[in-house]
């Protein structure tokens, strides 16, 4: 039979690694190998002597010679080559390193770095990593799943995505493996979820982009995406064989196209514990941004006018979550619809437009006639347009077009508005609608931004304005932790509130110039804090399988700290 090199036990604070292997085969495994860190009664008991060189190092000391190597890395693609060889190596200090300096290092493993990585997957690839899914191999998902070595009790989370949108680049065919890593990367450094208790997926579909298909050293199934029936069996598939596997996963989708991603979430949502991210996650940021502006300006949202450029996964979602949120403050669900003009790459929707819309963009069509004479020459309603006739309060960017915040759109929005909120999110960086220090010259210091890749402070008249990054990364690690605290039987609309509350309470966006999200440096903390949020929310709507007696300390303690566990050699 199978015997694994090692077995982990005990709290996810205070692990003891039970190491049967020996000698190289501890070095080369990344979860037991601590290099230079094993002490010498370690090396004696595993057989390590004369396989180190003699000195022992202190963790500590291994991050500042880690961090130098870092930074020694030539440009971003270089650094991010250098994590995940030294993730390879020893996973521990991989994470440690990456949560003592995440505001430096989150953007190299996550965006925007990871765009490049995904486009240049098969170029640059060395090695596998996460579960490869193929279409044309159905019968293989079962097996596949089972072969990463985990069992029943053994798994947290599942990311999977099928890379037909990855961030604002597009379908990336078998590359989007790497974002599920990326995420899961995030989990782990942020929410504390353990590296070894969770799965990245990618589902290879094919894939419609071109210079993939041309590409000889692709590496994925060289045939156009397939859709329709045999695309949904094989989700079905992929779903069933992943929960009768790991019943307490939870099965976070990401990066889908708009036409799939909707459709997979209503399907499975109401039996599974499942979320996607790009919709909900990206929608709970956005509320908390703006519950924080509400703050800084004292008004309420169901006051505010939203025009949402870029109606897709991410834009309707963000429109459906502030929707409810305005119906929670007193507006009825029609009233608060009337509050969202929405545009897609044909413009505004309408409802002279309904049949060319997709069935999530429709509720958002402004009413027959309203918009008599604002279409142009082309016969769309454009965003210019649109700000100067709906007079926004808030301006949210989805839509993957950099510049579209343009000088003229926004000065015409800052015209009638005292503090315009401005949010474009479009990642990675390059797809960013506006640059942050345009935003804020335009409107001379009054905007309220927040953008979805990191940017540098603006100064702006004396004032310095801190740029948040409202991206999902606030949210999801701390709705992992949480569901897995309680093992939740699903995900509801009431845990991802909850998850945007706890959020916009860490933001201070009462002072000028300060940022309206909490910074990336706290992510542990707020994602404490959303696990907390979320695991009570769980509990109060029944949906928690295990009991919730004391939130703050039960979080705390299934948080997993990048520390070397206590050796057993046995
Ligand atoms: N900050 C964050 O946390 C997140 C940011 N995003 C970003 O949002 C962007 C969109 O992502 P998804 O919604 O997943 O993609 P999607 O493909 O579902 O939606 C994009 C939408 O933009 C529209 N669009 C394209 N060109 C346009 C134009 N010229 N004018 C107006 N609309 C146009 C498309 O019609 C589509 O509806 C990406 O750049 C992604 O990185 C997505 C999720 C989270
Ligand atoms: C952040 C994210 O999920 C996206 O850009 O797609
Ligand atoms: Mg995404």
């Amino acid at each position: 039979m199978y015997e694994r090199p090692y077995e982990l036990v005990g709290a996810a604070d205070s692990l003891t690694a039970r190491v049967r292997a020996r000698g190289n085969d501890v070095l080369r495994n990344p979860m037991l190998n601590r290099g230079t860190a094993f002490t010498e009664a370690e090396r004696e008991a595993l057989g390590l002597e004369g396989l180190l060189p003699s000195a022992v190092s202190s963790m500590d000391g291994q991050v500042r010679r880690t961090e130098q190597q870092y930074r020694g890395q030539p440009d971003p693609l270089a650094k991010h080559v250098y994590l995940a060889s030294l993730r390879d190596r020893n996973e521990v200090l991989f994470y440690r390193l990456l949560s003592e300096h995440l505001e430096e290092m989150l953007p190299i493993v996550y965006t925007p770095t990871i765009g490049d990585v995904i486009e240049r997957f098969s170029h640059d690839y060395n090695r596998p990593r996460g579960v490869f899914l193929s279409i044309d191999e159905p019968d293989a998902i079962e097996g596949a799943l089972r072969a990463y070595g985990l069992g029943p009790d053994d798994c947290d989370l599942i990311v999977a995505t099928d890379s037909e949108g990855i961030l604002g680049i597009g379908d990336q065919g078998v590359g989007g493996i790497q974002i599920s890593i990326g995420k899961l990367t995030v989990y782990t450094a942020a929410g504390g979820i353990h590296p070894r208790r969770v799965i990245p997926v990618v589902l290879d579909v094919g894939t419609d982009n071109l210079r993939l298909l041309d590409d000889p050293m692709y590496l994925g199934n060289r045939h156009p995406r397939v859709r329709g029936q045999r695309y949904d069996d094989f989700i079905d598939a992929f779903v069933t064989a992943a929960t009768a596997l790991f019943p307490n996963a939870l099965l976070h989708w990401e990066d889908f196209g708009a036409s799939n991603a909707r459709r997979i979430l209503e399907r499975y949502d109401p039996t599974r514990c499942t979320f996607n991210d790009d919709m909900q996650g990206t929608a709970a940021v956005v509320l908390a941004a703006v519950f924080a502006a509400m703050r800084a300006t004292g008004e309420r949202l169901r006051d505010q006018r939203v025009v949402v450029y870029g109606a897709g996964t991410a834009g309707i979602g963000i429109a459906d979550m502030l929707r409810d949120a305005m119906v929670r403050e007193g507006l009825s669900r029609e009233e608060a619809t009337q509050r969202f003009w929405a545009l897609g790459s044909r413009g505004l929707l309408t409802e002279e437009r309904a049949a060319e819309l997709r069935d999530f963009q429709v509720p958002y069509a402004r009413p027959a006639g309203e918009t008599a004479g604002w279409a142009g020459a082309n016969g769309s309603i454009g965003l210019a347009e649109v700000v100067t006739r709906a007079r926004p309060t808030i301006l949210i960017g989805t839509s993957t077009q950099p510049g579209a915040f343009s000088e003229p759109i926004v000065r015409t929005m800052a015209a009638s508005t005292e503090r315009p909120v401005i949010l474009p999110l479009s990642n990675p960086t390059s797809l960013c609608e506006a640059l942050p220090e345009d935003l804020v010259a335009w409107t001379d210091g009054r905007a309220l931004v927040a953008t979805g890749s990191p940017f540098p402070p603006v100064h702006h008249d004396g004032t310095e304005h801190v740029i948040a990054q409202a991206n999902n990364a606030l949210v999801f690690p701390g709705l992992g932790l949480g569901v897995s605290v309680v093992r939740a039987r699903r995900v509801s609309t009431g845990m991802l509130t909850a998850a945007a509350a706890a959020v916009a309470e860490l933001s201070d966006a009462g002072t000028p110039g300060s940022a309206l999200l909490p910074p990336v440096d706290d992510l542990r903390s707020v994602s404490a804090a959303v696990g907390i949020a979320v695991a009570q929310a769980a509990a109060a709507e029944g949906l928690a399988q295990v009991e919730l007696h004391d939130p703050v300390r039960q979080v705390h303690a299934a948080m997993w700290r990048p520390e070397y566990p206590r050796i057993e050699a046995v």
